[in-house]
């Protein structure tokens, strides 16, 4: 196989991503791509991946890997993409189409699944399709990125990373939550087991009022799980040292005595929204908790709506449906609908996979603003290390037989 079949395709975000793959898995490519149009190909997505789950679902069967006995939904989101990769690999194409492959990978699977592509390249066409330059594998030479609909494949230049706003303070809440705790979160020798199965084993974990943490730790290492004894998701928290908010896990508190301390975000939660909904219509739901908005928002929650429009820079598409919104522009709401009431601890939850680099931007001198503006707490959970955030702390987990145990990786 030569190396001139293989291709990088770096996406900006305005790009319809889906449409333009399938063009290419429909035999419909691009001139400079009609290599591909008589052969067959298979998608490696996160998309791809979920429809798998729902097969396997459906039919209650396992279909990925036999051997592992396990059906996919019940991996974490990091092995789960080695997995579909293996399937990928025995499906026998002419070509894979690679959306995205490193999202959601840790440092070393990054590394490994590099050097398995690396291989693979030597029996089969890739067609790699990122958001980000610094994800394109080097040993792909043909390299060309694409901007917009008309799916024109151009030579590749380095954009510059746009500063998109900061000339602002962030706006203030209409009340402050106050706590007369200092520790938001405390874990102390907090053991969780699926089936049997350690997954964390004495986790002492201390959060405390405006601290910004970055939490990490391989694929399957306990990240998720994690997050969910902190938000009162996991019913494994009862009866252990969890003490949520100045009270102690499983002592008669109702799951919004919890989350009303709590802004969230993460890419699944895009999905609950109907993106018909206008932005300003999307910010305002944040003072209601509703996934849509239905009540009469009050002057004063209005104004802070328009003074967060104005600190983004972004009071010209009020009115503009979401779904028009980039996917920057889309997290960057989002994000602020979590934090409308500053509520004391935010949780990312990977807020920059799935960008390209100038949105990448946009969210990071977000996360910048309010760690440096507010007193609100931040888990920001990544693979990635992000140039523009400085998390002042870094609460690792390392998987052990036993359990993944935790430590402060870093403090400043
Ligand atoms: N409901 C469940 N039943 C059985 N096993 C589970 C369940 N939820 C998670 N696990 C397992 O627990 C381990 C930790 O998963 P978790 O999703 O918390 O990891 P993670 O660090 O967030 O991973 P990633 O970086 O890949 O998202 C994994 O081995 C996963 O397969």
């Amino acid at each position: 196989m030569q190396n001139s079949t293989h291709w990088a395709i770096l996406l900006s975000n305005h790009v319809a991503k889906k449409k333009f793959i399938d063009k290419i898995l429909n035999h419909e490519a691009p001139i400079e791509l009609n290599f591909f149009n008589n052969r067959k190909g298979i998608l490696f997505s996160d998309l791809a991946i979920e429809d798998f789950i729902e097969k396997e679902y459906q039919y209650d069967s396992i279909e990925a890997d036999p051997a592992t006995k396990r059906q996919l939904r019940t991996f974490s989101s990091g092995e789960r993409k080695k997995e579909f990769l293996k399937y990928c690999i025995i499906q026998n194409t002419d070509y894979i189409i690679l959306d995205n492959a490193l999202d959601h990978l840790d440092y070393n699977s990054r590394i490994e699944l590099h050097i398995e592509l690396e291989q693979l390249s030597k029996k089969v066409s890739l067609i790699q399709i990122i958001n980000r330059s610094v994800d394109i594998f080097p040993f792909i030479i043909n390299r060309r990125q694409i901007l917009d609909n008309s799916f024109k494949l151009i030579h590749f230049t380095d954009l510059p990373a746009a500063d998109h706003f900061l000339l602002k303070s962030i706006p203030q809440p209409l009340e402050k939550i106050n706590l007369a705790e200092s520790n938001l979160v405390e874990m102390i020798n907090l053991n969780v087991s699926y089936d049997e199965k350690p997954i964390l084993k004495n986790i002492n974990w201390t959060i405390k009022n405006g601290e910004f943490w970055q939490l990490i730790g391989p694929n399957g290492s306990g990240k998720s799980t994690i997050l969910s004894l902190i938000t009162g998701d996991n019913s494994k928290g009862y009866g252990q040292e969890l003490y949520l908010f100045g009270r102690k896990k499983g002592t008669g508190e109702t799951i919004w005595d919890i989350k009303k301390n709590i802004g969230q975000f993460s890419t699944a939660m895009i999905d609950l929204f109907q993106k018909s909904h206008t932005v300003e219509q999307m910010i305002l739901s944040g003072f209601f908790n509703s996934v849509g908005l239905y009540l009469q928002p009050s002057t004063l929650q209005t104004k802070v709506m328009n003074e967060w429009l104005e600190f983004l820079s972004m009071s010209h598409l009020k009115k503009t449906a979401f779904i028009h919104l980039s996917a920057g522009q889309q997290r960057v709401i989002m994000i602020v609908r979590a934090v409308l009431k500053h509520p004391p601890l935010l949780i990312l939850d990977e807020p920059t996979e799935g960008l390209d680099d100038e949105n990448v931007s946009l969210v990071t001198q977000l996360i910048s603003a309010l760690a440096k503006e507010t007193s609100i707490a931040i888990i920001f959970v990544s693979h990635r290390k992000e140039d523009l955030l400085s998390p002042n702390l870094i609460f690792e987990l390392t998987p052990k037989p036993t359990g993944s145990e935790g430590r402060i990786k870093f403090q400043n």
